[in-house]
């Protein structure tokens, strides 16, 4: 089953056809993702973001542990148990409250950008959400939910040692939806659950027993993934959370795909912690 097949775009300048809402409404359900067109956020904005990132991601481990909201290769959790494989920073920030938080100067300003223009698609975004999933419950607009941690991720198979297939092992997010930017483009190891091959319910069974498909990065395009928070706000036969994880380059049969890879993700309103 091929990801564009199945997983609808969506383009949110546009008034939403009967046919988009009930695929979106089907893909909500069977794999908690859907895709939508935003070239200002995957073109100069992103890449921008990704080469700073790169840098950072390269200096030496005694400057990136004390930068704030790094977290080093292996220390972040899955499921508090699973150590993932991928170095982050994390860029905090709620809507309203502007904190601004020690990056280097030029990581910090082009994540700001990015921020910048998200912020013009987050309404749409969220009211086309609300369409689809015909929900009343309020989805953004009280400050528990316009919490929007920002993390790019660095992944590096060099460091993966010869026995561990995943960058990033099967999880969901805890957030309301994930926005999920990658910087290359075409397969890149991302694989998403499809939700009706198990009857599995949480992140660690459903890894175990459901069929992945592979989701290629589109040039122009960003990934919607629900999380567990939303799931829980609307029921799980409107949306389940997507169950994702990230293959490395070594594991996948396309051995074109580059050894580091860098996606950065927009939690939306994940809990603050
Ligand atoms: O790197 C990716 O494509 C996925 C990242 C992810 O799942 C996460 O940060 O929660
Ligand atoms: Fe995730």
């Amino acid at each position: 089953m091929m990801a564009k097949d199945c997983l609808p775009l969506i383009d949110l300048t546009r008034k939403q056809t009967s046919s988009t809402i009930s695929s979106a409404q089907a893909a909500l359900r069977q794999f908690g993702v859907f895709r939508v067109v935003a070239p200002q956020l995957t073109r100069g904005l992103s890449q921008s973001v990704f080469q700073n990132a790169r840098e950072f991601f390269n200096v030496p481990i005694e400057v990136k542990e004390k930068t704030n909201g790094y977290s080093g290769f292996d220390t972040e959790l899955i499921r508090g148990k699973t150590p993932i494989p991928k170095e982050t920073i994390c860029y905090k920030k709620s809507v309203e409250n502007y904190h601004s938080r020690s990056l280097p100067s030029g990581l910090q300003y082009s994540v700001e950008e990015l921020q910048h223009e998200w912020a013009n698609m987050r309404s749409p975004l969220f009211d086309t959400l609300s369409t689809i999933l015909d929900s009343t419950e309020p989805l953004i607009g009280t400050p528990s939910l316009d919490y929007e941690p920002l993390g790019v991720n660095f992944y590096d198979s060099d460091r993966l040692g010869s026995d561990r297939v995943f960058f990033s092992p099967a999880h969901m997010d805890s957030s309301i939806v994930t926005i999920l930017i990658r910087a290359t483009e075409e397969r890149d190891g991302l694989e998403i659950a499809d939700l009706s091959t198990t009857d599995k319910l949480d992140s660690e069974s459903i890894g175990l027993t459901a069929s992945f498909i592979s989701v290629p990065a589109m040039p122009d395009e960003v990934i919607v993934m629900a999380g567990s928070r939303l799931q829980r706000l609307l029921g799980k036969s409107k949306v389940r959370a997507c169950v994702h994880r990230v293959r490395s380059p070594t594991q996948t049969s396309n051995r074109c795909i580059a050894n580091e890879r860098l996606s950065l993700a927009i939690f939306c309103g994940s809990s603050m912690k």
